[in-house]
């Protein structure tokens, strides 16, 4: 008889297999936050609560915290492009989440691979400043993501300052949510994630998808550490269309998400701090 020495062998996917389960891939394109609160830290985080593998197309590194941002370098264009080829002819993701995306050249390089590989369920967060202040995509990069990215996501999530920079006009209220949710999906022709973090009232967001308006319910939680929830909920939508499910059901789970995530409120650093990730491990 054989002995076998060493560590015991264990199949993953097999034992998928056996549990009825099967693997869902999710590639995340964005920034590297090195604090672990925002951009590829918090999106393989939360693929991974999800139960999902998580790939990473990285297109800037990051010096930050939970006070600010101090330096970005962006990865040049040409290894964005190798980062995607790598991925995309191994292991193809069953969806994709776009964040920081920094310039044109990158922008373009980005829309390109995604078309030749036929990538499918993309969710675009169109990452342009940091809640702390500091510009994270440059102000020539707005005309490539709207022409460029918009036209290959399946959905797109501005915040409140994004989507004012969009429209051209300020969002006070849920009215004028729904004013720039129209405005966009008849510029752009995409379906849009209008999302109320940082009005004053409620936390509702408003999902604006095949020409028609749907509330996504959310009270506002009493928590100052909200580092990375534009990043959380994207990439929580991204593993909701992973999952075969429809783009509102997507919405309404990465919303669950995001509560649950800031109801458990961690304490990290001495500003906006991270979500807790680990609210729902053992649930
Ligand atoms: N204090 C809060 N209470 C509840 N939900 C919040 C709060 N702050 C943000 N959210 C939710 O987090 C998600 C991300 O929104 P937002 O913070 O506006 O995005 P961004 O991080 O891109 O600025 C949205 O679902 C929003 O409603
Ligand atoms: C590398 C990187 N990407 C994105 C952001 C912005 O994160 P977001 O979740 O949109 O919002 P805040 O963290 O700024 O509230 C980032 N800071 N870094």
């Amino acid at each position: 008889m054989k002995i076998s020495s060493g560590k015991p062998q264990i199949h993953t996917s097999a034992l998928l297999e056996k549990w009825g389960l099967v693997l869902i891939k999710v590639l995340t394109i964005a920034g590297s936050d090195c604090s672990g609160g925002a951009g590829i830290q918090a999106d393989i985080k939360t693929i991974t609560a999800h139960k999902m593998y998580a790939m990473s197309v990285i297109t800037a590194l990051t010096a930050q915290n939970t006070k600010g941002v101090s330096g970005v370098a962006d990865t040049a264009p040409e290894f964005v492009a190798e980062q995607l080829d790598a991925v995309f002819t191994d292991i193809f993701p069953d969806a994709v989440k776009i964040g920081m995306v920094s310039n044109p050249d990158i922008i373009e390089v980005i829309a390109e691979r995604l078309q030749h590989y036929k990538a499918r369920n993309i969710v675009l967060d169109p990452v342009m400043v940091s809640t702390s202040g500091s510009r994270l995509l440059s102000e020539n990069a707005i005309d490539a993501l709207v022409k460029k990215l918009f036209p290959v996501a399946d959905l797109v999530t501005p915040n409140i300052p994004e989507a004012e920079g969009l429209c051209g006009f300020s969002i006070r209220s849920h009215r004028d949510m729904l004013l720039a949710a129209e405005t966009l999906y008849n510029r752009f022709y995409s379906n849009v994630l209008i999302k109320g973090g940082h009005l004053l009232f409620d936390a509702a967001d408003l999902l604006y998808e095949n020409g028609k308006g749907a509330w996504i319910p959310g009270e506002r939680i009493n928590n100052p550490n909200t580092h990375g929830t534009g990043c959380t909920l994207s990439s929580a939508i991204a593993c909701g269309l992973a999952r075969g499910k429809t783009l509102h059901e997507s919405v309404c789970r990465g919303k669950e998400y995001i509560s649950g995530a800031l109801k458990a409120q961690l304490d990290l650093g001495s500003g906006s701090g991270p979500l807790n990730h680990m609210w729902n491990l053992y649930s």
